[in-house]
């Protein structure tokens, strides 16, 4: 018999599937702490949650017994994902069954941002007639920005065309030609910033989206922008909204979610008569708490009887003779392809890995999924994006993925190569194990370098002449930017060359465009592979 403990309010009908398992036994438990959690989680089997429970490594510690932890929608930020897959347990999510729920929340925010039906219903249910305080604006011929254009954001696009709206829509995985399916404009953030009516972000928080709207962002915003968060807090930067809002750039903002939940009393959302919230009620309706409780029920019925299963959000097990002979390959690949994903420029339409020498031998199948992490996590983040679902994130978002292997490697007893293709750009990376000296990047599209893959790197694309090379170690060095290794390729003398920093910690913004100032230096990159 399986025991599944339920740790959140989760809709009895969509366990009712668990609950009428004849080999299951289903505790509902809502609201305990992690010392509860902690005293009994031994005994259960699985563990179904929302997004209250926060499931801790010391939890998982505990749960000896524990094959599967199901979350109850999308977003799998309250569980230590790191911790789960370290102890060999399944995390699953319910990536579809709240997103018509989540997009049909957004239109009620953006419709209630724009007639202020919460300051007019305040003031009715006040005893005032005032009609004049509350003149809205239509959405019809107005233009909406997509920032995000994934399950939840297309749904809105398509929508807000019946209202007669124009859409601008940014995801770097959006390609021209499947925008002009959708109907709407490609853009950049930048654009849609400066041209919009009205925006919505609709992307996970990761190191890239946070804060992508701030400051810098509203200097040049479109004046009069009415701004729809129902995604994650702190993807627009809050105290930078504040400030906008009062000086007029922003006409009215409307938020689900905050940067830290429930925020304090004295948040300045929670007085500001130009801003609307609700308490991250963007996926509670009683369809999509239905929806994805029986999507995870399913799911982890699936699990504890050994069937196969789908959605899960962390490693599944390999076998033990693959996995020692890729192991030591994991983090390269994954590296390889964060590290191209960074410099592409452009929707990525293609990633090509090819393995060359000893390493063409196996089935590179779990590698090419670690690659393909990579190349998709620095942009959908890490926490969504693992060794499981990779592979059909990538199908998801039609990007081809390529396999090409060669029993001989020239230069090296194995090699893995990883290219990527935009309409605009192709730009690879070739990595390597070298034997005393472990993963190393030994080529950068057609640039032999010796670079280890870790840490904060600068890529510079210079002219190989003299003094370059003092005038960047003086630049970052007036700039308190610390130069651990520098690695310099060139494929003729006098010709074109690229520079490899590593550097103690990231340059800002600033600094990187100080640099491409340099005489002779083409174009600096900063790339993140901590
Ligand atoms: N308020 C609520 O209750 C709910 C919130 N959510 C949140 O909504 C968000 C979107 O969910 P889905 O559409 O299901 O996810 P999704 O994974 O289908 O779509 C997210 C999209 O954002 C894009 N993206 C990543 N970085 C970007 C960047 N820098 N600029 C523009 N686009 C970028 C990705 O390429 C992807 O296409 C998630 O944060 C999710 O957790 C989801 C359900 C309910
Ligand atoms: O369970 C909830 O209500 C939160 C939904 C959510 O934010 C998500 O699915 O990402």
């Amino acid at each position: 018999m399986f025991k599944v403990l339920v740790s959140d309010p989760i809709s009895d009908l969509g366990i009712q599937k668990l609950m009428d398992a004849d080999d299951v036994i289903v505790d509902k438990k809502p609201g305990l702490n992690e010392d509860e959690l902690v005293a009994i989680i031994g005994q259960y089997d699985a563990l179904l949650v929302r997004s209250q429970t926060r499931v801790t490594a010391r939890i998982m510690e505990a749960g000896k017994a524990l094959k599967v932890i199901g979350r109850a929608g999308v977003g799998v930020d309250n569980i230590d994902l790191e911790a789960a897959t370290q102890r060999g347990i399944i995390v699953i999510n319910a990536p579809d069954g709240n997103t018509i729920t989540t997009c049909e929340h957004t239109f009620a925010m953006m419709m209630s941002v724009a007639r202020h039906i919460p300051q007019a219903y305040h003031k009715t249910v006040g005893g005032e007639w005032d009609r004049k305080s509350f003149v809205g604006v239509e959405l019809r011929g107005k233009t909406l920005g997509v920032l995000g254009m994934g399950r939840i954001g297309s749904e809105v696009a398509k929508r807000a065309k019946a209202f007669g709206m124009e859409i601008m829509g940014y995801d770097p995985f959006l390609t021209e030609e499947r925008a002009e399916k959708m109907g709407i404009r490609l853009s950049s953030v930048d654009d849609i910033v400066r041209n919009a009516d009205f925006m919505t972000v609709h992307t996970p928080l990761t190191p890239e989206t946070r804060h992508m709207i701030s400051r810098p962002q509203f200097e040049v915003m479109k004046k009069g922008m009415r701004i729809v968060n129902c995604a994650r807090g702190g993807i627009i930067d809050e105290h930078a909204l504040v400030e906008a809002v009062d000086q007029g750039i922003v006409a009215g903002a409307a938020f689900d979610v905050f940067e830290i939940e429930p925020p304090a009393a004295d948040h300045p959302f929670l007085k500001h008569p130009k801003i609307i919230v609700t308490p991250h009620l963007g996926a509670s309706t009683v369809e999509a708490q239905e929806n994805v409780a029986i999507d995870v029920s399913e799911q982890v019925l699936n699990i504890l009887r050994e069937q196969p299963f789908m959605n899960a959000v962390n490693m599944p097990p390999i076998p033990a003779d693959v996995l020692n002979k890729l192991q030591p390959y994991f983090g390269l690949g994954e590296k390889l392809g964060s590290f191209v994903s960074q410099l592409i420029e452009g929707a990525v339409e293609e990633i090509t890995v090819s393995y060359a020498g000893d390493l063409a031998e196996v089935d590179t199948q779990p590698l090419t999924r670690y690659v393909v992490r990579g190349v998709l996590s620095h942009h959908l983040g890490k926490d969504q994006v693992n060794v499981v679902n990779s592979m059909h994130l990538a199908k998801e978002r039609h990007v081809n993925v390529v396999v090409q292997k060669s029993h001989v490697a020239r230069d090296f007893t194995n090699s893995l190569t990883v290219v990527l293709k935009s309409k605009t750009a192709t730009r690879q990376v070739t990595g390597t194990m070298l034997t005393g000296y472990g993963p190393r990047i030994v080529q950068i599209d057609r640039f032999p370098v010796d670079v280890a893959p870790e840490g904060n790197l600068i890529l510079i694309s210079h002219n190989d002449k003299p003094g370059i090379i003092g005038n960047v170690g003086t630049l970052l060095g007036n700039n308190n930017v610390n130069i651990a290794t520098m690695q310099v390729g060139r494929e003729l003398v006098g010709g074109a060359a690229i520079m490899v920093l590593t550097v103690d910690k990231g340059a800002s913004k600033e600094v990187i465009a100080e640099l491409v100032k340099l005489p002779d230096l083409n174009k600096a990159k900063e790339i993140n592979l901590l």
